[in-house]
């Protein structure tokens, strides 16, 4: 039995304006007034080309990341998604004890018991508190220690910045979100920061709520910018995914760079459309930034400048940047003989660009994990995370990680590869081992061109649109297939509200599929909710007709018809509390039941949850909008199949169960990231290992150190850093016109930061497909490199034990590395050469690191000899 749709093409007529607006739509959960100015002209066209091939697994494969595309890499963070906190748990069958389900292999009998008992603790693990971790530097929970700890050392320097209002519009916010946990205070202090229009960095370990406290904070963007805030918010990510879950879009996406190919390319910058949305915006917000790439920042930061022409870092703009960089780091491109000199590579650490100096950040490390309950899991994973101790870090995880894991009622734990092949063939194969039919879900797409686009412009916008990256990078794929007795991932938040067990359902969440329920069956039940909740409604004439009735009118008469925002900033006027919540609950529902009514799909798959909850899983809605463009939208089945997925997925999301295959780790970070999506140490086994699969960067690590003692101490490691003096003293940091030549340099003198110095150890920086051990130093580096910069020899930090660093290896060129020389390429340097570009006096066809031979690059070595 095949339910799939086909994917549906139309234009809506102007009676579909501002009906179809999506809650859902990034920035769309603003007051009213940010709603209306979100309405939009409603263009709605599916795109051809996301037709999904008829038998497609579960993971997408076109991309640019080493495992698959960063596109398709991770799935969602925890954050609470407002479409999915907009799902009341009316619209979920939330049947618990007795269920049972057939699947296709017989009749399977649930315990529902103990699966609620297995599925309670898992989930407490993402909402409860965790008390402080041990091993970061503690941050003060009252003001004082935190005016203390994080003294302000920089002035205002972004005229154009708007420093925020702070109490009334905090409990604007927080009126919204009262069901939400409270930030910690650190978290807080990071808020604090923002509204004082600083930049900040804010980091931490792996489930410190990173990601919870950005959406927090674009709340309180919101609320500064009010209908000004897609225009004045740029809301990016380095990859599609890692965009989705703060509804933004990718960087090169938000900045119109496109895919550059060379540093050429960021010349699109200066298009006039973008010039002029760049020249707008006031804040750029960047999540996931341990994937940001040194050059990339660099560049950018460059071209903003240019753009506002301001000298101000980043042209004024005030930027706010997460992320952690022990995580995955930027998908580089190996470097290759054909490419123009100019190529962009895509290298280094962003914090390791001169940009990132210049910007100043406000550094703050979170250290209270959320995800993690267990000490001593929290403790080896942060080992792990720093590549402490890694022998035996791992020794402790097989010992305790080794044993396989109880398959709980049926439901298989994840399976965390590092390679996308692996998991695509976990999943194919698991699918097909089960009997029965393949049930397809095809995604219904859509765009919808901003209103203030008009004219001709309309068709350009809409194209644009239809070929926007969200379609290739949604979370939702294109065709989700399953089958009863499916192993599935859910990849929204939901809350199960007013669940008597208190149980949650996040993204993340996994369980079975049970069984394929008519549409018209959940329609039934909807209605009768609806019915039910309207019954409910009270009776608000008397206050409507009074001072402010006209909006609360407004607002319920628009909740009754399923018009109205839910609550958080979009959510009823002061005082329509009581109003609000029946009245959302009534919109919430007519939402869901027209959007179920406009889904073209026959049945929708009920699963099963580990926490015991057993559910319909209703078509949802993924967006990303492109400011004065419009809105891509994709209606999808937030489900996909979850035997196994890539450790690069796995980002940002904390799974219940999970087996982790350490073996072809070829990224720093990778191990770091697959374990620590664990919630506990009883959930995780380790299916397999080497010893060397541990990688942590010692430039991260050094970075981090500085960092845990304080902003003084970061800025004093920044600005010890004599190398990214030289940079700029040298006149390396330069305009368009000379950054072909020189930029690689910057970034070849980046790259040689992390070589160590002396023992002939090697690493290759930023190159996947080299070798690599782990190596403790870096900084250090950087000063012999600084301090024999006139030598023309070290920069290599004495010449030896570079690994392969493309354009860095020019400098061992010089003669002493173990690189191998381009043989005095333009940017090369030649030894005692006294210039930075073009000495050419490179030893030229030094060795190749991997074989020691000389003639080819260390990514052509077939290992000859
Ligand atoms: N102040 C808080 N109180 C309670 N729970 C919180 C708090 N902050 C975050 N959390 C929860 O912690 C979990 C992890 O948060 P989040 O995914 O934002 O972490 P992260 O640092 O972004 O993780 P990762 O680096 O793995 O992406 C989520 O379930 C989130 O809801």
């Amino acid at each position: 039995m095949d339910n799939g749709v086909s994917t549906k093409r139309k234009r809506s007529t102007d009676s579909d304006k501002g009906a179809e607006a999506s809650p859902l739509q990034n920035g769309g959960a603003g007051t009213p007034s940010i709603k209306r100015f979100f309405k939009q002209v409603n263009v709605k066209v599916t795109s051809s080309s996301l037709d999904a091939s008829p038998v497609q697994p579960a993971v997408s494969a076109q991309g640019q990341d080493p495992a698959e595309s960063p596109a398709h890499l991770t799935g969602p963070s925890d954050v609470p998604v407002q479409g999915a906190r907009m799902l009341p748990s009316s619209l979920l069958n939330t049947s618990t004890a007795n269920s049972c389900y057939q699947s296709a292999n017989g009749s399977l009998s649930r315990a529902m018991e103990s699966i609620s008992r297995v599925g309670d603790s898992f989930t407490a693990g993402d909402r409860s508190h965790v008390s402080q971790t041990q091993w970061g530097t503690g941050l003060g929970s009252t003001s004082g220690r935190q005016q203390q700890q994080y003294p302000h050392q920089h002035q205002h320097q972004h005229q154009q910045r708007q420093p925020l209002g702070s109490s009334s519009s905090r409990q604007m916010q927080l009126q919204g979100e009262a069901s939400s946990p409270d930030l910690s205070d650190e978290q807080e202090h990071v808020v604090d920061l923002v509204r004082e229009g600083r930049n900040v960095f804010f980091t931490g370990n792996a489930g410190t709520g990173k990601t919870f406290l950005l959406s927090r904070i674009l709340t309180e963007l919101q609320l500064r910018f009010g209908e000004e805030y897609s225009r004045r918010v740029a809301i990016c990510a380095p990859t599609g995914i890692a965009a989705t879950h703060i509804q933004g879009t990718t960087l090169n996406s938000a900045l119109g760079i496109g895919v550059p190919n060379t540093h050429k390319d960021f010349g699109t910058m200066h298009k006039q459309d973008t010039r002029m949305k760049i020249q707008a915006y006031q804040v750029l917000v960047i999540d996931e930034a341990s994937m940001l790439s040194a050059e990339m920042f660099e560049k950018v930061e460059e071209k903003i400048r240019d753009i506002r022409n301001s000298k101000l870092p980043a042209g004024g703009l005030q930027l706010i940047v997460c992320g952690d960089f022990f995580q995955l780091p930027p998908v580089s491109k190996p470097w290759d003989r054909s490419m123009p000199p100019d190529a962009f590579m895509n290298w280094g650490w962003a914090f390791q660009a001169p940009a990132w100096r210049s910007c100043n950040f406000e550094h703050v490390l979170l250290t209270k994990v959320f995800r993690q309950k267990d000490e001593t899991f929290v403790r080896l994973l942060d080992d792990i995370r720093y590549g402490r101790n890694t022998r035996a870090s791992i020794e402790a995880l097989i010992a305790k990680c080794k044993r396989p894991l109880a398959v709980t009622n049926g439901i298989k734990p994840t399976k965390l590869f590092g390679r996308n092949a692996d998991v695509d063939k976990v999943n194919k194969d698991e699918l097909d081992n089960l009997a029965g039919h393949v049930s397809s879900f095809q995604a219904e797409d859509e765009v919808e061109v901003d209103r203030v686009v008009t004219g001709n412009a309309i068709p350009l916008a809409q194209q644009r649109l239809q070929r926007h990256e969200f379609f290739r990078d949604c979370l939702a794929i294109p065709q989700v297939q399953v089958k009863v007795g499916a192993q599935v991932m859910l990849l929204k938040n939901v809350d199960l509200e007013g669940d008597i067990n208190g149980r949650q359902l996040v993204n993340g969440s996994r369980g079975v599929v049970t069984a394929l329920v008519p549409k018209a069956t959940v329609l039934r039940r909807l209605e009768q909710e609806r019915r039910t909740a309207q019954a409910a409604l009270p009776d608000r004439g008397g206050m409507l007709g009074g001072g402010m009735g006209g909006g609360l009118a407004g607002f319920a008469a628009a909740a009754a018809n399923g018009t109205v925002v839910p609550p958080g900033p979009g959510g009823p006027p002061n005082g329509a509390d009581d109003v609000g919540e029946a009245g959302m609950k009534v919109g919430n529902l007519s939402r869901s039941i027209e959007s179920l009514r406009r889904w073209n799909g026959t049945v929708l798959p009920k699963v099963l949850f580990l926490n015991g909850a057993e559910v319909e899983i209703l078509p949802s809605t993924f967006s990303a909008s492109l400011p004065n463009v419009g809105t891509v939208k994709r209606q999808q089945i937030p489900l996909k199949l979850a035997w196994a997925i890539t450790i690069h997925k796995s980002q940002g999301l904390g799974l219940d169960l999970l087996q982790v295959s350490l073996r072809s780790m070829f990224q720093a970070g990778q191990a770091y990231v697959a374990l620590s999506r664990a919630r506990s140490l009883e959930g995780l086994e380790v299916l397999d290992f080497d010893w060397n699969c541990i990688k942590t960067d010692p430039l991260v690590t050094q970075f981090y150190e500085a960092m845990s003692k304080g902003q003084a101490a970061v800025k004093e490691l920044l600005d010890s850093s004599n190398a990214w003096q030289e940079l700029s003293g040298r006149g390396l940091i330069v305009d368009s016109a000379r950054i072909q030549t020189n930029y690689y340099l910057v970034l070849a003198l980046l790259a040689q930061l992390a070589v160590r110095k002396g023992n002939g150890t090697t690493r290759s920086a930023w190159q996947g497909d080299a070798a690599w051990t782990p190596v403790t130093s870096g900084w250090q580096n950087r000063n012999s490199f600084a301090s024999q910069g006139s030598s023309g020899t070290s920069y290599n930090g004495g010449g030896r034990g570079t690994g392969y660093v493309p354009g860095g290896s020019s400098y061992n060129g010089g003669g002493r590395g173990a690189g191998y020389s381009t043989g005095g390429s333009t940017w090369g340097r030649g030894r005692g050469g006294g210039s930075f570009g073009g000495a050419g006096r490179g030893r030229g066809g030094d060795t190749c690191f991997k074989c020691g031979q000389t003639g080819h690059w260390a990514s052509q070595c077939q290992g000859r000899r």
